[in-house]
């Protein structure tokens, strides 16, 4: 099945529509994370060629010869910033076929990674000098993400029955995440079996942005099926994350995902995800409770602890690079 995905116009929250326009929007947001978990956004404000920009960027990278990406390894960093070679991201304990950049929010001398005397995450993102003007093309690319992603976790807020500005306070200081994403297409003699295992992401929202590609991300349904989340041009794939879930009680699903590309071509994605405050912590919230059997079923959680625990088990650094 294809394209069975809703789509949301989020044009009214950015805007500042009328309240009428907001409350169908974010009718049509509830509608679509109660079902799916998944969806097509629309209305967000990017051109195609905007949309494009930053997929060529990541191309161009990707191009480099390997010496000169692995001189931004995670491996040469603290494991999470930087790039990973093709094969070195592990999902469910089986090895992906995809090469990636990611980049992470910077985080200065007194953020309480750094307090926890934390490695993992402090600091910033390295920075490769080819392409040229790749960190000013990241930076505004991570502004316009900011800007959709906080305009949708108010219409998130408003479906939800909250004040549109209740998730405010724990998006202010986004602990983002942005993974440039190359994928060669999967071959028999390779003997690897998916580019991208499934799972869930870890926080708010995933606001992803793919080629053309099709066939190639795929959700599960409630019903248990596999169905394609193929891209219509112009739109973002929009996901939510864990801790929606968790705040939700179950009411908006984290849906399970994966990549398996089988086509010819390089295929290029590259997600944002727009994730809480590193020290928000995130427990159902008591409306969402109401709704679901009227007991929590999530313990309160840090979200980034919650990250941590998934970051340190998802590279393969046997190599030592
Ligand atoms: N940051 C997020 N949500 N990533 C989800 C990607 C799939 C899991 C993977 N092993 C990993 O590297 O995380
Ligand atoms: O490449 C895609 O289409 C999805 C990637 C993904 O699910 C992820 O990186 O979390
Ligand atoms: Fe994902």
């Amino acid at each position: 099945m294809t394209n069975a995905l809703p789509i949301v116009d989020i044009s009214a929250f950015l805007n500042n529509g009328s309240l009428e326009e907001k409350r169908k929007t974010a009718k049509s947001l509830h509608d679509a994370c109660v079902q799916f978990g998944f969806l097509y956004l629309k209305g967000h404000g990017l051109s195609i060629e905007e949309m494009a920009e930053i997929r060529t960027l990541s191309k161009e990278f990707f191009d480099l010869p390997e010496e000169e990406k692995q001189a931004i390894s995670i491996s040469k960093n603290d494991l999470a910033r930087g790039y990973q070679k093709l094969g070195q991201n592990i999902t469910l304990y089986a090895q992906d076929w995809h090469e990636g950049v990611d980049l992470y929010a910077p985080v200065d001398d007194d953020h309480i990674i750094k307090k926890r005397g934390l490695k993992t995450l402090a600091g910033k993102n390295p920075q490769p000098p080819r392409p040229p003007n790749f960190s000013k093309i990241v930076d505004e690319y991570v502004l316009k993400m900011r800007k959709i992603g906080m305009a949708t976790m108010s219409a998130m807020a408003m479906g939800l029955g909250l004040d549109e500005r209740y998730f405010d306070k724990y998006m202010e200081n986004s602990f983002w995440v942005m993974r440039l994403i190359g994928y060669p297409p999967l071959k028999k003699v390779d003997n690897v079996g998916i580019s991208c295992g499934e799972h869930t992401d870890y926080g708010c929202l995933t606001i992803l942005n793919t080629d053309e590609t099709t066939g190639a991300l795929q959700v599960l349904s409630k019903s248990g099926e596999w169905i394609t989340a193929d891209p219509i041009p112009g739109h973002f794939v929009i996901n939510i994350g864990d801790m929606v879930n968790n705040w939700t009680n179950d009411l908006y699903k984290s849906t399970l995902h994966r990549v398996i590309h089988t086509k010819t071509n390089y295929r290029v994605s590259v997600p944002f995800f727009f994730e809480p405050n590193f020290d928000a912590v995130i427990e159902p919230l008591p409306i969402c409770v109401e709704q679901t059997g009227g007991k929590p079923k999530y313990e309160p959680i840090m979200y980034g602890d919650h990250l941590l625990s998934k970051v340190t088990n998802n590279f393969d650094v046997s190599d030592g690079k």
